[in-house]
């Protein structure tokens, strides 16, 4: 297999010792203009966001709708300017590329994305050698001939016979064929990193399984870094290797996924842990013990912790959002109460 690349070591100790393919820090996206005065518009769509992936690794990225998920992925490709912050991309400070060098990383496609609905984001009047071929044909780095092979090299490697594939367009596909055209696709260009927005949620149980073993499988054989952007914390469980949980916007925990699903150091991916049956952890949280309670108190409106208005444990210090802090096992949560709103939450078990 021509494209394989040898996967880098990433999980253990020596996990930070690799470089990451990406790098962002702090970094601010707003969609609507700038308030007088300051560089973050009133709409902040991702805020001080921190987060690297190394090749061969799977990060996941969780949190609920309008989080700025999907914005963090748009800023990576150049789709969106940051307000402030940087995105490095094997070093390469991407706020560096302006005009013609920013147009030429876009076309290089070394990062690509995946969408969640193959149906609508693969165009239904081409066929499956053109759609494949078609980042390759904008990136014009290589011949005909060789575009060719790499077209049938990126279907085999999802699985997908060239000869029986290349005439058909999306229509004649299944909902699992389509979606691996689109990793096909995204793959041919021999991308540095790959972002799937939602890559598995319009498909059914084995088709999901499949396309996750799938991206597991590219990880390994293409030492791709992929960043999976899900909205249920059990499609990662079995295959990433780090998570990021994002709420209002802002990066709240990461860490390696199995110790921030046992042991989840943020009340919001307690919540979160507690409300997905199939996720194990170790205090067996149930939703009720960590839903606010009914004297919830008011907040002011500017500054304060993104969760606090939600948080059963939070105090006066929550009318301060807090930066990330650093945690033993590689672990970051931005919370005034991580490590101690399990105490409460003992003591809320046992009265
Ligand atoms: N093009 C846009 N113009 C204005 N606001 C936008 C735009 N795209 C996203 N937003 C806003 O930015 C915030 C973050 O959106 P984003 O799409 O990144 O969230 P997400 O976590 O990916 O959500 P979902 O899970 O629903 O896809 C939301 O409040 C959203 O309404």
């Amino acid at each position: 297999m021509t494209a394989t690349r040898e996967r880098p070591e990433v999980s253990g100790p020596e996990h930070t010792q690799v470089a990451p393919v990406l790098r962002v820090s702090d970094l601010s996206v707003s969609y609507a203009p700038p308030r007088k005065g300051t560089h973050l518009g009133t709409g902040a769509a991702l805020t001080a966001a921190s987060l690297e992936v190394r090749p061969g690794e799977i990060v996941g990225i969780v949190g609920e709708t309008g989080s700025g998920k999907t914005t963090l992925a748009r800023a990576t490709v150049g789709l969106v300017r940051p307000a402030a912050g940087r995105i490095e991309l094997d070093g390469q400070d991407m706020g560096s590329l302006k005009g013609r060098a920013l147009r030429e990383f876009r076309r290089s496609g070394q990062v690509q994305l995946v969408f969640q609905d193959p149906l609508r984001s693969l165009d239904p009047d081409l066929t499956v050698a053109e759609l494949v071929r078609e980042p390759l044909d904008i990136a014009g780095t290589l011949s005909r001939a060789e575009r060719d092979v790499r077209v049938a090299e990126s279907l085999r490697l999802v699985g997908l016979e060239p000869e029986s594939m290349l005439g058909r367009r999306p229509r004649q596909l299944s909902g699992g064929q389509r979606q691996r055209v689109s990793l096909a696709r995204a793959i041919s260009t021999h991308p540095k990193l790959l972002f799937c927005d939602e890559p598995v949620s319009a498909l059914d149980v084995s088709n999901r399984n499949l396309v996750l073993s799938l991206l597991d499988r590219l990880r390994s054989e293409l030492g791709l870094a992929v960043v999976i952007i899900a909205h249920d914390l059990s499609s990662l469980a079995g295959i990433a290797d780090r998570v990021a949980v994002f709420y209002r916007s802002r990066v709240v925990e990461q860490g390696p996924i199995q110790d921030v699903l046992q042991r989840p150091a943020h009340p919001y991916t307690g919540l979160l842990t507690a409300s997905a049956p199939s996720v194990a952890h170790v205090d067996r949280l149930r939703p009720e013990q960590l839903r606010p309670q009914p004297d919830a108190r008011a907040w002011p409106s500017h500054g304060v912790c993104v969760f606090a208005p939600r948080c059963r444990f939070a105090h006066d210090a929550c009318a301060d959002q807090p930066a990330p802090v650093t945690l033993p096992g590689d672990r970051e949560a931005a919370c005034h109460v991580a490590g101690e709103w399990r105490t409460h939450l003992t003591t809320t078990k046992e009265s």
